[in-house]
């Protein structure tokens, strides 16, 4: 018996490897010499560095960056050598989780880190790219990753502007004069998380700025501010398109990648079931097992398992999914292609204790070691 398992990690509890392996022990105790092929799973959100890192002969990297308000950061990304491929996750070095919830203001938050991440990938002979972007606490457009990456967005007086969404009021001219070379040999996948366009009732500021600490007032400042930073981009930069699904994520990175850079704006999980190549290991399986922490009717939306197991029925191969929690309206992914979904606990305890690493680990062995006797 040939499978192959692409898990989401389980939030909070199993990375996405772990619970492949956890798969993979149940299958054995059944059948010792199943093929099983464990493959890492993401949606180029959090867990993305550690899935690609951990099954594609990644290494981890570390760099000391700038924080979202300043401060130094410690963030970690990925490289897979074979290929020279940086996969980055934002969050790391702008993420919103890094703000306590009353120092949040875009005004003050800056991408300045993300560009400080990407130039040390560049050092270490970085040419690709994943950037999966999202959960961060900045609406500065991506000019702090810009200005790190040498481009110079300067005020009046030919300064650079001030870090923060503050400073694109100041930008009077934007130049590329001063950029590290390399970056024109660079090829980028962006993983955004939301297709909003950069400005409007569905932009950034309107949709995102809250979360991040923004008042009704400095939204519309924001917005107004992001929508004359567009402008002037398009005078010399002729990518830029505000109105693009995606320029909107993460405060405007997704402009500042579409504008700026060679850079493409996709789905995070089909870029990573395409960097993982996981079509071709589907091709050859019997048997294809996916999941991912709950289970409810936003994964039939075009979750990863979702996109598994599309790929999947390409092939016209059975697809099971193993979730911890499964919630009613799930049944919808019965439509979407996963054939059968099992939660994988075993009896009443509490959330924590289901989630314990170790428990889950052995909670899911078990459940899939049950369902391939049904398929020996
Ligand atoms: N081992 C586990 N046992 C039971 N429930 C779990 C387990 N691991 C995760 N969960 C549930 O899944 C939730 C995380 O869902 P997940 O699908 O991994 O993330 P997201 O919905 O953010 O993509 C947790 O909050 C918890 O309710
Ligand atoms: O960073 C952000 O601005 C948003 C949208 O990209 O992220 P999240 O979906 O995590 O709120």
């Amino acid at each position: 018996m040939k499978v192959v398992t692409a898990i989401d990690s389980f939030k909070g509890s199993m990375t996405s490897m772990e619970a492949g392996f956890a798969a993979a022990e149940g299958i054995h105790r059944v059948d010792a010499d199943a093929e099983v092929q464990v493959r890492p799973l993401a949606d180029g959100g959090e867990g993305t560095v550690e899935a690609l890192v951990a099954g594609m002969n990644g290494k981890t990297e570390h760099v000391k960056v700038t924080g979202p308000l300043g401060e130094p950061v410690i963030c970690e990304y990925g490289i897979i050598e074979s290929t020279k491929t940086a996969v980055i996750e934002m969050a790391g070095a702008a993420g919103i989780t890094q703000v306590p919830d009353e120092k949040r203001n875009p005004l003050y938050t800056t991408t300045y880190g993300v560009g400080e991440v990407i130039k040390d990938a560049i050092e270490k002979g970085c040419r690709r790219f994943i950037v999966g972007i999202g959960g961060s606490a900045t609406n500065d457009g991506g000019v702090g990753m810009l200005q790190a990456l040498g481009y110079a967005f300067l005020d009046k007086d030919g300064k650079q502007v001030l870090p923060g969404a503050r400073g694109l009021k100041d930008i009077t001219e934007i130049t590329a004069a001063y950029v590290i070379p390399e970056l024109a040999e660079c090829k980028f996948r962006v993983a955004c998380d939301v297709t909003n366009p950069l400005c409007g009732e569905l932009g950034c500021s309107s949709i995102y700025g809250p979360q991040k600490g923004a008042t009704p007032e400095m939204i519309q400042d924001m917005d107004q501010w992001l929508g004359a930073y567009a402008e002037l981009a398009k005078e010399r930069f002729p990518k830029a398109d505000a109105k693009y699904p995606g320029t909107g994520a993460a405060g405007g990175m997704g402009f500042a990648f579409l504008t700026f850079t060679d850079a493409v704006l996709e789905s995070g999980i089909n870029i990573v079931l395409d960097e993982t190549k996981l079509e071709d290991y589907i091709k050859d399986a019997d048997l294809v097992i996916t999941g991912e922490g709950r289970m409810d009717g936003q994964t039939a939306m075009g979750k990863a398992p979702v996109g598994v197991a599309k790929l999947a029925k390409k092939y016209g191969k059975k697809v099971i999914a193993f979730a911890g929690a499964v919630q009613r309206d799930a049944r919808a992914c019965n439509d979407a292609g996963i054939d059968a979904f099992f939660p994988i606990l075993r009896g009443v305890v509490t959330l924590d204790e289901a989630m314990k690493n170790e428990n889950a680990k052995q909670n899911l062995a078990d459940t899939a070691e049950q369902v391939i006797r049904l398929m020996k």
